[in-house]
């Protein structure tokens, strides 16, 4: 009987070779990686472990990953409360404590395991762990307060507490419901000198062996992996950014070979167009990675954009999920050897076909135009190179740009107060070259698709059909690549133009010239 967690030392164990009477994975089987995130694993941990991850291990030898708890949205998610945690400590005027906030997160895990968790033992086992890891995090957080500082090393030791937690839960409810599930902890798994030659594709390869090194060594047991994977160059939050767990998941399956990786999320796949926002948006069933990196780059929050070159690289397809339906098929992201092997299948019958219509309309929200009008008749020499200094030592990026003799316009996403102040602070050193103008409130709204290089007029189109819903255009730039088109338009017209754009450029009963 599964009587203890089955962990690294230092974690309460209990007898980790013993897989008597639970299932393992298959030997020799293929892999299959399966990501889960945050609020999934909050709200559905219980159909995750029955639904998914058992059936899965019939068939394949499976690893998981997960990211950490979050019960409602990721903005009150567990790596959100550990990052104010960390504020609050440097804070000593903050409203809140860290150790409240710690509590908090403790209290949350310990209850989530109480309801799901049968075993007294295997809950009690869960329960000790939790309180070795809330300790830990709060001799960090306590020295960050006595110090008055917190390294990126600490920082991202505080923000791995998370997907610490919710592994430690999901291997106890795993083995609960007679897995054979092993807790896999990555904190340490970058050595110093693979970290020493910074975020190259080197790096990431080395780390990727390392992972699945470590996974072979469950043997038949199932990994349950942090998507947390240590304290990598720079800072996990600054190099890799929120939603690192994607791209751990993805180095785990180039390193292992795994058959698919396979995101689990909440909705059925990736849309024509944001599904909650646009009621009428179909499942895409293939899609290139040169398109999903562009729809995630332009506002759809559907997997991290580092992800899809390491998958990619190694031939492996990604499969995006729905957890609360598991037998759908998902859409697969088509790595290039298959790419033109498989049909460029759709789902419905509203859509027009493939090559006549785009592939996506997705916005991004909060962005600012910073213009400049030069003082001179022509740019002059260094303008161009004036104003990008400016912004680069405000550590600012320019998502689209747009330019004339005299006049210089940039769309900057600023998604922080920090950022918007920053963007502030830039157009004031900005006006030594003319008069500068900050628009806010606005949002860009980009159509992608990989045949759009071959549909004659399909910008056109774009733009006479948003002039003719009245939106206005506030700037127009020409594509970094031919697989994009976008623009930037009020915030407050967006949810109407990405709504009209769908049924214009993607449905069949929306068009009227064909
Ligand atoms: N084109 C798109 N296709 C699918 N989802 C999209 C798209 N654009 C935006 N989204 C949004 O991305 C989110 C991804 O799903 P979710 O499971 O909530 O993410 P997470 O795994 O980060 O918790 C959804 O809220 C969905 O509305
Ligand atoms: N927990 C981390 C990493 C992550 O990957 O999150 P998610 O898989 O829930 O997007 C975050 O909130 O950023």
């Amino acid at each position: 009987a599964p009587d203890g967690m089955v962990t690294e030392s230092g974690m309460q164990n209990g007898n980790g070779k013993n897989t008597d009477g639970m299932q393992g994975n298959p030997s020799d089987a293929p892999w299959i990686v399966q990501k889960f995130g945050g609020t999934s694993l909050g709200k559905f941990a219980d159909q995750i472990a029955v639904e998914i991850v058992k059936p899965s291990m019939s068939l394949h030898r499976t690893a998981i990953v997960c990211s950490a708890l979050s019960t409602g949205t990721k903005a009150e998610g567990t790596t959100s409360r550990l990052l104010r945690a960390a504020s609050a400590a440097l804070n000593p005027s903050s409203t809140v404590s860290h150790t409240s906030i710690v509590s908090e997160i403790s209290s949350d895990h310990i209850s989530a395991a109480r309801s799901l968790i049968r075993s007294p033992s295997l809950l009690e086992a869960f329960i000790h762990n939790v309180e070795a890891e809330t300790n830990r995090l709060l001799s960090f957080l306590s020295a960050a307060q006595v110090l008055q500082e917190i390294s990126p090393k600490t920082r991202d030791i505080i923000i791995g507490a998370g997907e610490k937690l919710s592994c430690l839960f999901m291997t106890s409810l795993l083995q609960d419901r007679g897995v054979a599930a092993e807790y896999v902890n990555l904190e340490n798994i970058v050595h110093p000198l693979t970290a020493a030659q910074g975020l190259t594709q080197e790096f990431y390869k080395e780390v990727g062996e390392s992972i699945a090194e470590r996974v072979r060594e469950c043997e038949d047991r199932v990994p349950v992996i942090t998507g947390f994977f240590g304290t990598v160059p720079g800072s996990i939050l600054v190099s890799v950014g929120r939603g690192y767990t994607d791209l751990c998941a993805a180095l785990l399956a180039v390193g292992i070979g795994a058959e698919e990786y396979q995101v689990w999320k909440e909705v059925d796949g990736i849309f024509t167009a944001d599904p909650r926002k646009v009621p009428q948006a179909q499942l895409i069933a293939t899609i290139t990675p040169e398109e999903t990196a562009e729809l995630t780059y332009w506002g759809a929050e559907v997997i991290h954009p580092f992800t899809m070159e390491q998958v990619m690289g190694a031939h492996i397809p990604i499969r995006v999920k729905n957890v609360t339906n598991p037998l759908g098929q998902g859409t697969v992201i088509v790595p290039r050897s298959l790419d033109g092997l498989t049909s460029p299948g759709q789902h419905g019958g509203l859509l027009k076909p493939r090559f006549l219509r785009p592939t996506a309309v997705t916005t991004k929200t909060d962005i600012t135009v910073l213009s400049i009008r030069s003082n001179r008749k022509n740019l002059s020499h260094g303008f161009l190179a004036g104003i990008f200094q400016t912004l680069d030592t405000r550590r600012l990026a320019v998502d689209l740009i747009s330019t004339s003799e005299v006049h210089v316009s940039m769309a900057v996403h600023t998604d922080t107060t920090q950022r918007m102040n920053a963007v502030v602070a830039c157009a004031r050193e900005l006006e030594k070259w003319g008069e500068v103008e900050i628009l806010k409130g606005l949002t860009i709204l980009a159509v992608v698709g990989k045949h759009m290089k071959s549909m004659v007029g399909i910008a056109g189109k774009m733009f006479s059909t948003l002039a003719e819903s009245g939106v206005n255009i506030e700037m127009i730039s020409q594509g970094s690549n031919e697989i994009n088109i976008s623009c930037v338009i009020q915030e407050k017209d967006a949810l109407k133009a990405m709504t009209i754009l769908h049924t214009k450029l993607f449905l069949f009963q929306g068009d009227d010239d064909e």
